[in-house]
């Protein structure tokens, strides 16, 4: 798998007034080829600045950035041509322009001849379901239309790696699956994508990784999979035969805030730290006629709310 995007020991901190800001303080991660990865974190943990630096708009104030074997400080224009970008709140695309000339102009841009833009142009105009649009200034056309002409426009001259901000911010649930389904086919073009979101459903659709920024820190860089058997080994389900469940909450007095009782499932969900305590747990509950056990998948908000919790 070849690398796109290495960021090593990267440190941003502003300088406002007489403050320091620490934004960012020494991350490091990789992104490589046919990767999708979700880089969570709350507001003002460090996202949108680590993708400014990764596109030279901030300066770091230390660390190593290569995108695709060029470093965005000394070698801006060939790492613009390896880079799609999606800012927050649509700023690379041209109001007045309607789909097809946003999106030749940007490819035209980024060195591609107009003859090839102009194709390019009309290819991902149809891919993005937007042939009808033609000819309406992008100002006029919906939000998630919008959306739409800047995933085009950051595509326009075939990046290999992209970093979306927030790319289905404000969008409704059709066009946020139709960029979701979009995205995904791109990992299969072998490019790499970095994606910033805040609706965790969102990137556990669409992520193979999981990167989550806190407070200029990077605190969890996993894959998705691998996050959600770990965290799934800290909780059962436990079903008995009848619904008494009194009796399970007499039997438990010794672990009273390790359990929640699940009255109108019959059931108990129990969190524990290791399998010596849930093998003493079982042994407990055993001549209360278990029915079933069984291990409860968590989604990634339940990951991050724990993560956030501890
Ligand atoms: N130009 C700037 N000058 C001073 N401080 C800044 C500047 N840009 C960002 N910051 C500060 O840096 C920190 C990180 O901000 P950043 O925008 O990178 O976070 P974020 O994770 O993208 O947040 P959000 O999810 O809200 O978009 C915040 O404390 C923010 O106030």
């Amino acid at each position: 798998m070849r690398n796109l995007l290495s960021v090593k020991n990267l440190k941003k901190v502003y300088k406002y007034k007489n403050k320091t800001i620490e934004a960012v303080r020494g991350i490091s991660f990789e992104v490589n080829q046919g990767e999708i990865i979700a880089f969570l974190g709350p507001n003002g943990a460090g996202k949108t600045t680590t993708i400014k630096s990764i596109c030279g708009l901030v300066l770091p104030t230390s660390g190593e950035i290569n995108v695709c074997g060029y470093s965005p400080k000394k070698e801006p224009h060939k790492v613009a041509k390896k880079l799609g970008v999606i800012l927050e709140g649509n700023r690379n695309i041209l109001w007045k322009l309607d789909v097809v000339e946003n999106i030749e102009y940007f490819a035209m841009r980024r060195g591609i001849g107009k003859k090839e833009a102009k194709k390019i142009a009309y290819e991902l105009t149809e891919k993005l379901n937007l042939k009808d649009k033609i000819g309406i200034p992008t100002e006029r056309l919906s939000r998630g239309m919008q959306q739409k002409v800047a995933l085009g426009a950051s595509l326009a001259h075939k990046p290999q790696l992209l970093l979306l901000d927030e790319p289905t911010l404000g969008l409704d649930y059709e066009a946020s699956q139709f960029i979701v389904e979009y995205i995904k086919k791109l990992k299969y073009e072998n490019k790499g994508i970095l994606i910033t979101t805040h609706q965790l459903d969102i990137a556990e659709k669409v992520a193979d990784r999981i990167l989550i920024i806190d407070k200029g820190k990077i605190i969890i860089d996993k894959n998705l999979d691998i996050l959600k058997k770990e965290f799934q080994k800290k909780k059962l389900m436990i079903s008995f035969e009848h619904n008494d469940l009194d009796l399970v909450k007499n039997k438990l007095s010794m672990y009273k805030n390790k359990y929640v009782l699940n009255a109108d499932k019959k059931e108990i969900e129990i969190y524990f730290n290791d399998s010596i305590e849930i093998y003493e747990i079982i042994e407990i509950l055993k001549p209360l006629k278990i029915s079933k056990i069984h291990t409860h998948t968590p989604n990634l908000e339940e990951i991050f709310i724990s993560i956030r919790g501890r």
